[in-house]
């Protein structure tokens, strides 16, 4: 392209997901002349195949429970029954409604809409062609004086015999039938959410992870809180396995494991990982490196190998995360428009796993703090109060990791109800780096669990002697 010819836009993003609406609208609130790119729903992941749906199903799970703990506390309620096309349209609405909020506010903001998959042509000019979003959009080709890359991630599948026939996170919004057994092969978010949402929606389920314990990663007191908390829900756990293949038997499926034995399963679930989106983009008509792994490679101000264009979000594949790809367009946006500096602490990027009861983490595990130097551990585990009534058997553990030297909280875990939301405020007092003693004088608010992160006076033990 001729340096001398204007662009006809200053900022075109491929991918209206979570990162890249952010930083469109954020350019365009800056005065840039931007254009979006989207090939399959507005909103990205987060919105149509993720977090929204998910939680919505997680939520419609736990009704059945609410029914059952009710007796305890005087209720005669009797178990309905439950109506999984009627869940899965009045979802479908709500993600509707999100889809025109999405497309209402970018052209709020000005940014000019293409609906079509995005490729490169060269280093400045994209063109889209048409796709099942919208079959009769015309193919159109636009120049950009800067390009961003947020294309996200999509599903790894096992490369096992058989692995076209399972489903994938992809898929299982949108089945037309609630599974009655259902085999989950992974143990990481998506494998235990949805171990969740189909044991409380009375599906049978088998998980089948290769750790000993679920949730690599996460801390261990934690993982093996939900190892037990997964049995209680009636989950049966196949630890340290792996799938060799999946064969169709009519309607059924037979997953056989590395152990010989063999799971009968209506619906597979593969949910082992996902991966950067960055087939058909055209890189090869550009100079971004890709890392073996398929993430794009960029710097620290997201840059890729290639000037002028950029990626945040999953297509990154670090923190593969809603509000980090969020925070990401919004710094890009702020550094290239308005010369600006926002500060976001990835480092104390709080986590969730919503499964019935729901964890969340923030900062360090016990191991990794650990290794840094000497940590005090506080520890508490106990029954909520809502289950003194209802008869459930459900704990709820709260770990506080302390670093001994400094008695700052460099990490806070839970596993129990609400856990999300506590956590939310627990990750401001650690971003913020607040110490023990700060938790101390803090007055708790009774009766709650959350009152117990400020009354856990007795340290546990110590690590990293
Ligand atoms: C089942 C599931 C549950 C999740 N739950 C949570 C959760 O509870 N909390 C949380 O924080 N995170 C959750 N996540 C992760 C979260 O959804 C992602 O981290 C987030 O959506 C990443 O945002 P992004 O902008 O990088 O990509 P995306 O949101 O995936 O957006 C990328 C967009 O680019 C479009 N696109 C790709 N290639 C092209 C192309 N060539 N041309 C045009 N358009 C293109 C895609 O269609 C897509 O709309 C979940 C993910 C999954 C799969
Ligand atoms: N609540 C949330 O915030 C949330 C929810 C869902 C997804 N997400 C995001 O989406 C990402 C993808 O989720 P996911 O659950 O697919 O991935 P994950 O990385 O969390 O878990 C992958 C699972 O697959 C297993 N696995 C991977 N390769 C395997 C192999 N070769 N053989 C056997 N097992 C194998 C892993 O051991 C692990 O149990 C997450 O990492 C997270 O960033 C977030």
């Amino acid at each position: 392209m001729s340096d001398k010819k204007p662009c006809d836009v200053d900022l075109l993003v491929i991918g209206a997901g979570s990162g890249g609406v952010r930083c469109a609208r954020i350019a365009a609130g800056h005065g840039a002349r931007v254009a979006v790119a989207e090939g399959r729903h507005w909103g990205g992941t987060c919105v149509n195949l993720g977090c929204v749906p998910k939680k919505l199903m997680v939520q419609a799970s736990e009704y059945g429970d609410y029914v059952a703990d009710s007796h305890g506390f005087g209720w005669n309620t009797e178990p309905g029954t439950f109506d999984w096309a009627k869940l899965i349209a009045a979802k479908d609405r709500e993600i509707h409604r999100l889809n025109g909020i999405y497309v209402s506010m970018l052209e709020k903001a000005g940014v000019r809409l293409l609906t079509g998959h995005a490729r490169f042509e060269d280093a400045h000019t994209i063109v889209t062609t048409p796709t099942g979003l919208d079959p009769k959009a015309k193919p159109e080709r636009i120049t950009a004086e800067r390009i961003v890359i947020a294309t996200g991630s999509a599903p790894t599948r096992l490369p096992i015999v058989g692995a076209d026939l399972a489903i994938t996170s992809d898929e299982v919004f949108s089945l037309p039938a609630l599974p009655r057994r259902v085999c989950i092969i992974g143990a990481g978010y998506i494998g235990i959410e949805f171990a969740g949402i189909f044991a409380g929606l009375g599906a049978s389920v088998d998980l089948v992870y290769r750790q000993d314990l679920p949730l690599r990663g996460f801390d261990e007191d934690l993982r093996t809180a939900l190892h037990e908390a997964i049995g209680q829900r009636g989950i049966t756990q196949h630890e340290k396995t792996s799938p060799t293949r999946i064969e169709c038997d009519g309607d059924a499926f037979t997953v056989t494991l590395d152990n010989g034995n063999r799971l009968t399963a209506d619906c597979v679930l593969m949910a082992t990982g996902r991966h950067p989106k960055t087939e058909k983009l055209g890189l090869e008509t550009t100079r971004i490196r890709t890392t073996e792994d398929g993430r794009i490679e960029i710097d620290r101000h997201f840059e890729a190998t290639q000037p002028g264009i950029f990626a945040i979000g999953d297509v990154t594949n670090r923190l593969n995360l809603t509000p980090v790809a969020i925070a990401e367009g919004h710094i890009l946006a702020d550094r290239l428009y308005a010369d600006r500096s926002r500060e976001w602490s990835f480092d104390t990027t709080p986590k969730a796993v919503f499964f019935t009861p729901p964890l969340a983490s923030v900062g360090l595990t016990e191991t990794e703090a650990a290794e840094r130097g000497t940590t005090d551990i506080y520890l508490s585990k106990f029954r909520p109060m809502r289950h003194t009534l209802s008869g459930r058997e459900r704990r709820t553990l709260m770990k506080l990791v302390v670093d001994q030297a400094t008695q700052k909280i460099v990490g806070a875990h839970m596993i129990g109800e609400d856990a999300p939301e506590l956590m939310q405020g627990l990750a401001i007092a650690v971003t913020a780096g607040l110490r023990k003693a700060d938790f101390d004088r803090t007055i708790g608010i009774h009766p709650t669990s959350g009152e117990e992160f400020v009354t856990m006076r007795t340290r546990t033990r110590v690590s990293g002697d």
